[in-house]
């Protein structure tokens, strides 16, 4: 028997005495205000236990952990066609790189990095009715829980220093792989970067990754099918041009956001997600990775 608490216990007892490199993102003002040395983890198994440590009830800003989220529902609503407007290649490249975007047409490489996440919100902006509010209560429907919010504050300061994501947004409409309006994608999209989740939200929000496509309460959001490829787009491109490290280092299917947290999965066992606001260089939390790290090595729990 494994026993998780101990695990997560040591993880944070290792993790505070490690010296923390990482800074907090500061491209987005809103984010930049929060206190670096926050640390928590969630486990939530498919057998129903959970084991919690550190700030593992404090919201923060998920940021492009919802891409995979907004990545399942345009799935859901238009299946494979999906594909003609977005590839599923990893892009070894920074989660905002323009130049592949250029060179490739206006296909982005993979919906996990900016500009395959804003075509995404694109396919939800025409096929939902009212596009903010229904994937809200998607994001709600699967986490069974309606607290659930946007963060107005944190999408406004988006808004207002996304020159990065106006011009990917930009050279998509021009290769006509935008629909809509520019402002009206980018308002969604930096919606759906702002809602607010804590670390027990994101295991219970991704339990349907792990699960074949059932949530929780065992309702079928997703085929299996379906939840095969985006598992597997989580796990060659959820880190950008880390995906290689999170791999080698966590062996998980997993996605990270700029606000620091990370949620990763074992399919049939288990969902964990982590939050320490610290960023790499290549915008991922620092301590989160080290935490899955020590999280897969110690449990011998990972997909490979
Ligand atoms: N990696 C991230 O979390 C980036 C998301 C952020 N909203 C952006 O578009 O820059």
């Amino acid at each position: 028997m494994v026993e998780y608490q101990d695990i997560l216990n040591e993880i944070h007892d290792t993790l505070s005495k490690v010296k923390n490199t990482g800074e907090v993102a500061n491209y987005i003002p809103e984010l930049a205000k929060v206190d670096k040395n926050h640390l928590g983890i969630h486990l939530q198994l498919i057998t129903g236990e959970n084991f919690a440590m550190g700030d593992s009830q404090e919201k923060f800003s998920i940021q492009s952990i919802s891409k995979v989220l907004s990545l399942a529902k345009a799935f859901q609503l238009i299946g494979t066609s999906l594909w003609g407007r977005v590839d599923v290649e990893p892009s070894g490249n920074p989660f905002n790189h323009l130049s592949l975007l250029e060179l490739e047409n206006g296909i982005p490489r993979n919906p996990l990095i900016n500009a395959g996440a804003i075509v995404i919100a694109d396919v939800l902006l025409s096929n939902l009715k009212n596009p903010k509010e229904d994937f809200l209560n998607f994001v709600r429907e699967l986490s069974h829980d309606d607290s659930i919010e946007y963060n107005n504050a944190i999408a406004e300061s988006e808004r207002v220093t996304g020159f990065n994501n106006y011009a990917a947004a930009n050279l998509l409409k021009s290769f006509g792989n935008l629909h809509n309006e520019v402002e009206d994608v980018l308002d969604f999209y930096f919606h759906q970067c702002s809602i607010m989740m804590n670390c027990q939200q994101l295991t219970n929000a991704f339990f349907v990754f792990a699960n074949k496509g059932k949530c929780l309460k065992n309702i079928r959001h997703l085929s299996a099918n379906k939840v095969k490829r985006i598992n597997a787009i989580m796990l060659t491109c959820g880190f950008y041009d880390e995906a290689g490290e999170f791999a080698f280092e966590v062996g998980l299917p997993g996605k990270s956001g700029v606000g620091g947290g990370i949620v990763a999965l074992l399919p049939h066992c288990y969902t964990i997600a982590t939050w320490a606001p610290a960023l790499n260089p290549q915008g991922n939390s620092y301590l989160g990775m080290k935490a899955l790290e020590h999280f897969t090595t110690k449990t011998d729990l990972s997909i490979f």
